[in-house]
């Protein structure tokens, strides 16, 4: 099979479809890999690198998605990216169709095959493909959110750690998955005083069993929300209900009732986001203000460490890529339920239902799509 991978042309992103590694055992295996000149450089690795490993460099994008069976990227085809898909294509992503009828009603226009990353799951209930971005962003977000807190920044001006005599910042972490968990931990490193939220009560009896001393957790409702969001520094949205757009936690109202120059860091930005006052960013201007309320909604955060970014990303995807490329979709999706739950978009239909629920579209089941 041919195996393209153009650049990333995202505003700043820097990670890549595939490493060089990925390309050698693609090659190994009998595939060609076309890996658009300069691709990796963002995430350190040069043409020569891709050479070495067998691939072959194409000078454009255009050639690419033209003679590629499957693309293989990061992030959502952008719209430039969707004119060039076509019938009988397979295109292996993120793409977080739910809030985003623009690119669903692309990829269904185009006829290709779209296999979303973060919908694949595995035998524990996880989300395998999306579980390493979310790792990045989960450790990126106190990070950011607590430069946002600094005061040039529009912040409250709140050190997360405090010093002795002054206490730390408060920071609330809404959700306790992946996401969640990484970025509690991190908080609560920094010396943050952390609280996670979460609706599943097996989820809450592991972070109290492994995390306990570390930071509190809470069982997530309106009620507890609004109590401790008045008191809080810094809210972290990390909730997920896999593949439908994310459920707004936080309103505009409520805003009046936090301490000014509180930030909310919305990583669940990428499904619509978890605050009602939450609208997309980029790293080049990542950050907004809302009734005094500092927004950071970058929605490919993992973008802005694109080396660490990328290699874990292939260690997720390359096992998938490869079957894929072995067996072809429908052999591999058959073969494989935790793929088959990644089909988002089959030749006209999606294929995904939480993704028809969010935007009224109907919906073919994915079983039928490998007949
Ligand atoms: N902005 C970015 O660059 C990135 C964004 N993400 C996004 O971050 C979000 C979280 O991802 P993961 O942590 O991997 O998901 P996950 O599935 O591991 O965790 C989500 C958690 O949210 C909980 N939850 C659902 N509804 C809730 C509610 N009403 N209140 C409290 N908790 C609730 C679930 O029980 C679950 O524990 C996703 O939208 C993902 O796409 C992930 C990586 C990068
Ligand atoms: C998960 C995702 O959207 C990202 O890594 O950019
Ligand atoms: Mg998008």
């Amino acid at each position: 099979m041919k195996i393209g991978c153009p650049t990333e042309i995202k505003p700043q992103e820097f990670r890549v479809g595939m490493t060089p590694n990925a390309a050698g055992e693609a090659v190994a295996r009998g595939h060609q890999a076309l890996v658009q000149k300069g691709a990796g450089l963002g995430a350190g690795f040069s043409d020569d690198d891709y050479t070495a490993a067998g691939a072959q460099i194409i000078d454009t994008a255009e050639e690419i998605f033209a003679t590629a069976d499957m693309i293989v990227k990061v992030k959502e085809p952008q719209a430039g990216e969707r004119k060039m898909l076509r019938e009988g294509q397979l295109l292996f992503t993120y793409l977080h169709l739910a809030p985003d009828p623009e690119q669903t009603h692309d990829l269904l226009a185009s006829g290709c095959t779209a296999i979303a990353y973060e919908t694949v799951t595995d035998d524990r209930g996880g989300l395998p493909l999306l579980a390493p971005m979310s790792e990045v962003a989960g450790r990126l977000a106190p990070q950011v959110g607590a430069w946002t807190l600094q005061k040039a920044n529009g912040g409250r001006g709140v050190l997360m750690g405090g010093v002795p005599g002054v206490g730390p910042a408060k920071v609330v972490v809404m959700g306790g998955g992946v996401v969640g968990t990484h970025a509690a931990k991190i908080a609560a490193g920094m010396g943050a005083d952390v609280t996670v939220l979460d609706r599943s009560l097996p989820r809450l009896k592991y972070l109290d069993d492994v995390f306990g001393g570390t930071f509190k957790n809470q069982y997530s409702t309106a009620g507890a929300t609004a109590e401790l969001i008045r008191d809080a520094d810094m809210v972290i949205g990390a909730v997920l209900i896999p593949g439908a757009a994310a459920p707004k936690l936080i309103s505009r109202a409520q805003l009046g009732d936090m301490k000014p120059g509180a930030v909310l860091v919305d990583v669940a930005i990428d499904q619509g986001g978890c605050f009602e006052t939450s609208k997309a960013t980029t790293h080049a201007d990542p950050i907004y203000d809302v009734d005094g309320i500092m927004h950071y909604c970058v929605a490919n955060m993992p973008g802005a460490v694109a080396r660490t970014s990328t290699i874990a990303l292939g260690n997720a995807t390359m096992p998938f890529m490869l079957a894929l490329a072995d067996k072809g979709w429908k052999q591999a999706c058959a073969d494989d339920a935790h793929l088959l739950a990644g089909l988002n978009v089959h030749a006209g239909k999606l294929t995904y239902y939480a993704v028809g629920e969010a935007l009224g579209l109907d919906v073919m089941s994915p079983q039928l799509a490998i007949k």
